[in-house]
């Protein structure tokens, strides 16, 4: 049994002017251990699938489908379950760690609370506990960090605080939603180095979103690629980094930015923008961007294909014709 199981997982929200699909149709698994990175640009339904999972989404949102955590549905879960289930099993670090931290308590009190109310420690266990997470999250001077205000830690430092305090009841997954997006790039580095250590170290499961795709190849093990709100390639990091085989992971991959150089502005990005979830066009949603686009893409939408090394594509073209043609079809 997979740690997670996804299965045809949709989210739609109401809106003033109709019904918006989100997330379509989704599915993809986690083992335990095990990382897999969403990637895609902003607005690709990869923030509300998380919150889906995590029983997060905003009022208006609905989720369908099946979401199996440890073989149970946590989709549409009662709030006193869903607590239960974010206190113990799956946490979720954000881009901004003041998300989950009060800023007018200090660090330390704010972890050993954590402690005492879901695992019914003392104060001294609590206490004790809390130093070795900040250890663990490579806190320098961890005691004296016990007793400062999140304000008082720089930003990366502050997201290792947030880590420590995800990490805390020891879940099997963590959700990090675009974790380093406002930290600088050796600072980026860094954490991801972090989190690759823990997951090792405590056998959590992570799901990895970002825009990034560059991002996950250090550290996830498969990667989802959405565009509005749908897969368009899903598979091992291996296949899609070293043989991607839709136009969009293409794209993506040759807007990576390099550690090396500052100079994003030289990266070649996919030109043009999502479209707007209400007026997708019909056919594949990707047609507007698409170096290969032919007549039948603005048909018909291509079916999620599983290919002989089992990743699934959404994409008329063969990876062997997409490779032939090198992006001038
Ligand atoms: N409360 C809401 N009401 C209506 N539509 C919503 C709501 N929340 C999200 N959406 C729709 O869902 C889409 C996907 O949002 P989501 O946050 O998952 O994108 P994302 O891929 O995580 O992007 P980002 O990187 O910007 O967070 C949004 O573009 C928006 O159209």
């Amino acid at each position: 049994m997979s740690l997670l199981e996804v299965k045809d997982l949709q989210v739609r929200f109401d809106t003033p002017d109709g019904e918006v699909t989100a997330v379509n149709n989704l599915n993809f698994s986690l083992e335990a251990g095990q990382t897999l990175g969403i990637v895609g640009e902003s607005g690709s339904g990869k923030s509300q699938t998380a919150f889906s999972i995590m029983g997060l989404l905003a009022k208006n949102g609905k989720t369908y489908g099946e979401a199996l955590f440890e073989g149970k549905q946590v989709l549409n879960l009662p709030e006193k379950e869903l607590n239960k289930i974010r206190a113990e099993k799956i946490s979720m670090i954000f881009q901004d760690p003041m998300t989950s931290l009060n800023p007018y308590m200090k660090v330390g009190k704010q972890l050993m609370e954590v402690l005492m109310l879901h695992k019914g420690m003392g104060k001294e266990e609590a206490y004790k506990e809390s130093i070795r997470m900040l250890d663990a999250v490579k806190m320098p001077e961890s005691k004296k960090r016990m007793d400062m205000y999140p304000h008082e830690f720089s930003g990366g430092m502050r997201q290792r605080v947030m880590i420590a305090m995800a990490l805390m009841c020891r879940p099997k997954l963590l959700i990090a939603d675009e974790p380093t997006t406002a930290l600088d790039v050796t600072v980026q580095a860094q954490i991801m180095e972090l989190l690759n250590e823990l997951k090792r170290d405590f056998n959590t499961a992570i799901i990895m979103i970002t825009h990034d795709l560059g991002v996950v190849a250090g550290i996830c093990d498969k990667v989802l690629v959405m565009y509005a709100g749908r897969t368009m390639e899903y598979g091992t990091t291996n296949d899609i980094f070293y043989k991607p085989s839709h136009p969009y992971s293409i794209g993506l991959l040759e807007s990576i930015p390099r550690l090396d150089t500052d100079d994003t502005q030289a990266l070649p990005t996919i030109p043009g923008n999502p479209p707007n979830l209400m007026s997708l066009p019909v056919g594949c949603p990707f047609q507007e961007r698409c170096p290969h686009v032919m007549d039948k893409c603005r048909q018909e939408a291509p079916a999620l294909d599983v290919l002989a090394d089992k990743r699934q594509r959404a994409c008329f073209w063969t990876p062997d014709e997409l490779i032939a043609t090198g992006g001038n079809a």
